[in-house]
């Protein structure tokens, strides 16, 4: 009898504990996963199923000192698996179904891409309560991290580093928009998002804002979702996706690199806060912004083009931008000197004569003044958002 009694006990607990899990899958969106997911992709397994247990033992218990960051999706721990491979993992906060949406959607988009300079995949977990992510761990912080150096944990990036950072993440995202089976836009292109190994190679990261545009389509009417300080203006107004809004986001990172200045800083006078605008206008009237290390070690020549191609990146209408695939040769180009792209000679750029001087008074002024690099952090930086525009997509 008690050996009957405590068989049909923990069968029935088993049970339980199995259908509670499979309402979490559901919850976490796993069938909708199961039905998006290609089913060349399901069978290939490229993305592992983790369980509950693995991952729970892997962060010890999810370990406040195991926290590697926090966005606004979740938590992202370091994780120790069984084999003793290191891995990050990301925790959606708890009853936020929007969240969970995204998650499903990094796993979507994430699932298509195969690139050297994007974070891998490793799997996900969805029976627990709320779903978690697992990838690659990415051992040398944010390329924010690294330009923007909090308790000057980060030596100052050399000229020669930027620009391959610069070169590697063009080249990524031109991959997304026009190498996989389906159009991807990023949609969140910000420093923060941009991952260095031990080596200082790129992985593009955060998918969950991204879009696949259908390829008969060339722009989507979507909610508007991005980071402050790296929002494209005309997707801003319009609510109108297309790639130029990635464009528009590496256009700021790229003034990022060159002034080592936050895209958005409270610390600066209200019309500067926005470093697109405030590098814009300083290089049309001339004005020193560039991290004065930079105009003293950098090849003035390649300060110039950088400077020259995050201006055209920035332009308020977007098919006057060069698309990823322009920048990233152009990029390329300064490492394998190459010819001139045609929309670089466009009217609107600085003419030679005015950028030497842009990169004169930069180096004279800084040698008197310094500038204000604004490495401590705001409260205000790296600040999300969504608006909601009445023709939105439902995300
Ligand atoms: N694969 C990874 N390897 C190592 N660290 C990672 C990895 N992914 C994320 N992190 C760390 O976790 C932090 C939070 O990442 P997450 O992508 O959730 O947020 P975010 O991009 O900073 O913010 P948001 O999601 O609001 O855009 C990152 O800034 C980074 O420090």
């Amino acid at each position: 009898m008690l050996v009957g009694g405590s068989w049909i006990y923990w069968g029935l607990k088993k049970k339980r504990l199995i259908k509670l899990k499979e309402k979490f899958f559901q919850l976490n969106g796993g069938l909708l996963l199961e039905q998006q997911l290609p089913s060349e992709r399901r069978s290939a397994r490229t993305t592992r199923i983790f369980t509950e247990d693995e991952l729970k033992k892997a962060t010890n218990n999810y370990d406040q000192r195991r926290v590697l960051g926090q966005g606004g999706c979740g938590t992202v721990y370091k994780g120790v698996l069984a084999d003793d491979k290191i891995v990050a993992i990301k925790k959606a906060k708890i009853g936020d179904q929007s969240q969970i949406k995204q998650f499903i959607n990094e796993v979507l988009v994430l699932s298509q891409i195969n690139h050297r300079n994007v974070v891998k995949l490793l799997g996900c977990c969805l029976e627990t309560e709320v779903p978690l992510l697992v990838y690659e761990f990415i051992t040398n912080g944010t390329l924010f991290d690294h330009i923007h150096s909090i308790n000057g944990r980060y030596a100052s990036l050399s000229w020669e580093l930027r620009l391959k950072i610069a070169t590697e993440t063009a080249g990524a995202i031109a991959y997304l928009h026009s190498s996989t089976s389906m159009p991807i836009i990023h949609r969140d292109i910000k420093t923060a998002n941009i991952l260095l190994d031990e080596n200082c190679k790129t992985k593009v990261s955060d998918f969950g804002a991204s879009r696949l545009v259908p390829l008969d389509q060339t722009q989507l009417t979507t909610l508007v979702q991005g980071t402050f300080g790296y929002l494209d203006p005309e997707y801003l107004h319009t609510s109108q996706l297309t790639e130029k809004s990635d464009v528009y986001s590496f256009g700021v990172v790229l003034a990022e690199l060159l002034t080592s200045q936050k895209a958005l800083s409270f610390q600066r006078s209200e019309c500067d806060r926005n470093l697109a605008t405030y590098f814009v206008s300083s290089m049309k009237e001339g004005h020193h912004i560039l991290d004065e290390r930079l105009v003293t070690e950098a090849n003035a020549e390649q300060l110039k083009v950088v400077a020259n191609l995050a201006k055209s990146c920035l332009r308020v209408r977007g098919e006057d931008r060069p698309t990823m695939k322009e920048v990233a040769s152009e990029l390329e180009g300064l490492i394998k000197p190459k010819g001139m792209h045609p929309w670089e000679k466009d009217d609107h750029d600085l003419s030679s004569e005015e950028t030497e001087q842009f990169l004169k008074i930069s180096g004279v002024q800084d040698n008197h003044g310094g500038i204000d690099n604004n490495t401590s952090t705001s409260q205000f930086d790296g600040l999300h958002f969504e608006i909601i525009k009445p023709d939105e997509d439902g995300r």
